[in-house]
This record gives structure tokens, sequence and C-alpha cells, in this order.
């Protein structure tokens, strides 16, 4: 059985949650992406945000997991990173909607996402905002970007290679822009780049990084204050004939004892808006939040801003 809404997990009262950086600053840094954009070197780049909080007592990693892991539209993962950090009690724990690469035989398969909206509890507003981004002329050009980066990537490796999208996805809290990308590989067998060679070769994508991605980079690097971490990062498996599945390690949170951090982050391109893009951010923090019940809290202090 799946936990319920135990209390182990609930933060203290009153809460302790900052965003970093904050949504004006976050908002600011948009502003200099947009710059930066408009002199041509950059096309797009991925800014992300984290929300710091701290529980009163240890932040319990597998209740979290099956909170998130309810939505079946998502690939639910939980790490224990202390053998790599050496801390106790740090987990990975995440909720992706993005299939990076999975390579069966001499099939590959790629879904990526970029172009998103908030969803509404209302179905009819819940409707026109699927809607809407699906006829965004701005989420289109920035989901385009994804889908020509991972098509130029692959075409060498494939005998064929096919797109279909956009199209509508969704996960609880959020639509997306998503494209199914199918291909062949020209080599089989021990010839073949393994699922982990071609998502090493396609991360990171302009899902997470930007276009040109060194451009991307650099913007990250100065613009970002905090670390990513795994955030961004792959996640997934190979079995010993080289097929797996490989996934975007996106909205997620670390844990630290009694300390969580959020991340999410928003594509920005020419014609983006940083309050939408700050939105955007929060609305993507959504789903962990809920599945750390602390949403109304989190709400508050971006709404307090
Ligand atoms: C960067 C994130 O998500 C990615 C960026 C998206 C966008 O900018 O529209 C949409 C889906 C993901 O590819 C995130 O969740 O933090």
């Amino acid at each position: 059985m799946l936990a319920g809404s135990g209390s182990s997990e609930r933060l203290a009262s009153p809460p302790v949650l900052s965003p970093s950086p904050s949504p004006d600053h976050y908002a600011r840094t948009v502003l200099q992406a947009l710059a930066q954009i408009e002199t041509g070197d950059l096309h797009k780049v991925v800014l992300a945000r984290q929300l710091h909080g701290r529980s009163d007592r240890p932040v319990d990693p597998v209740a979290l997991a099956s909170r998130l892991a309810q939505d079946r539209s998502v690939l639910t993962y939980l790490v224990d990173l202390s053998p790599i950090s050496g801390l106790a009690d740090n987990w990975l724990v995440g909720a992706t909607p993005e299939l990076l690469i999975a390579r069966q035989g001499r099939h590959i398969q790629s879904n990526p996402l970029a172009g998103s909206a908030k969803r509404s509890a209302d179905p009819w507003r819940d409707e026109q905002a699927g809607r809407a981004l699906l006829q965004s002329e701005k989420d289109i050009r920035e989901h385009a970007l994804v889908v020509d980066y991972i098509m130029d990537i692959l075409a060498p490796h494939c005998t064929s290679l096919s797109s279909k999208g956009p199209a509508l996805q969704s996960t609880a809290s959020m639509w997306h822009l998503g494209t199914r990308i199918d291909g062949e590989l020209r080599e089989e067998g021990d010839g073949a780049p393994s699922a982990a060679a071609l998502a090493a070769m396609l991360h990171p994508t302009p899902a997470v990084a930007g276009v040109p991605k060194a451009a991307a980079m650099a913007t990250i690097a100065a613009l970002e204050p905090n670390s990513r971490g795994f955030y961004g990062g792959a996640i997934g498996w190979d079995d010993a004939a080289g097929d797996g599945h490989w996934y975007v390690a996106l909205r997620c949170a670390e844990i630290r004892g009694r300390d969580i951090i959020l991340h999410a982050g928003a594509g920005i391109v020419a014609g983006s808006d940083p309050d939408a893009e700050v939105a955007e951010t929060q609305a993507k923090f959504q789903a962990m939040l809920r599945a750390v019940q602390l949403n109304d809290m989190a709400a508050q202090q971006e709404l307090d801003r």
C-alpha cells in the first residue's frame, strides 16, 4: 500500500522554505539571458532554480517516492547518494516525464519535451491551457530546438529516423509539448552503440542546457548561483546486450537528512517573459511540493515576493 498523508515528512512549523535564487533574482537572470539571445550568440538556454526546505525530522525518501509514483505518467526514481557523497541519509528522488533514449535491439526511441503549461483542476481551464500551449509559436520554436538537436545527433547512427509531433503530453500537474522520435540503428550487436552510449551522446539536450550547447553551458555557469547536482543528468539502465532506457533527471529533489533541495528549470528563447518563466518553474515544483506536503507554504512564499 502507498504511504498516505502521514506526518513523518511534514515540515516544521513555522515552515522554513527558501527559494534560491529568489523569484525576482531569477526573473533578472532571465532578462540577462534574453539580452544574450538578442546578440545572436545564443538561441536557447534552460535556467534552473531551487527551493530549500527543512523538516523537523528526517525526510522519508521511500514515502516520498511512493507518493510521486502515484502519477503513472512519470518514471519515479530513488537513488541512495550516501556512497557517493559520504553523507548519511543523502538521497536523490524524482519523477521524470522525459525519455532521453531507449534501445531495444536496433530500434531506438526518444521522447523530448519542451514547452510547458501548468495544468488546472478546472477541466475547462485545463483544456484551454493545453490548447494554448499547442498553438504557442514561442513554445513550438523552443520545442523544435530540442527535437532538431536530437535528430542531428542520432541521424548518423541510423538507417531510418522519424519524428512525430509536437503533441500534447501531460503529467498530473503539467502540460508539455512532446515529440516521439523512432529510429533503426545502422549497426547490430556489438557494433551498435548501447543505450548508455546513445544517452552520453545526447546529454545534455537543450531540454536542460540549450543551443548552441557551449554558449548555453557558459550562460548557465554564469547565471545560476547553485550547483545543479544530479538535476538535469541522465538516469536509467542498460542490460548486458546494451538495450536500455535512459531518462532526463527532472522534477527531483535531493534529501540530506532533514534538508531537502528541490530543482526546476525553464527554457528561455526569444519572446520568453521573465514572470512567466518564474511561474513555470513554480508549476514544475508542484508535483514534488505536493509529495512533501509543502505546496501551500511554497505558494505563499512565492506569491509574497
Ligand atoms: C527543465 C525542466 O523541464 C524541461 C524543460 C521544459 C520547458 O522548458 O518547457 C519542459 C520539459 C523538460 O524538458 C524541469 O522540469 O526542470
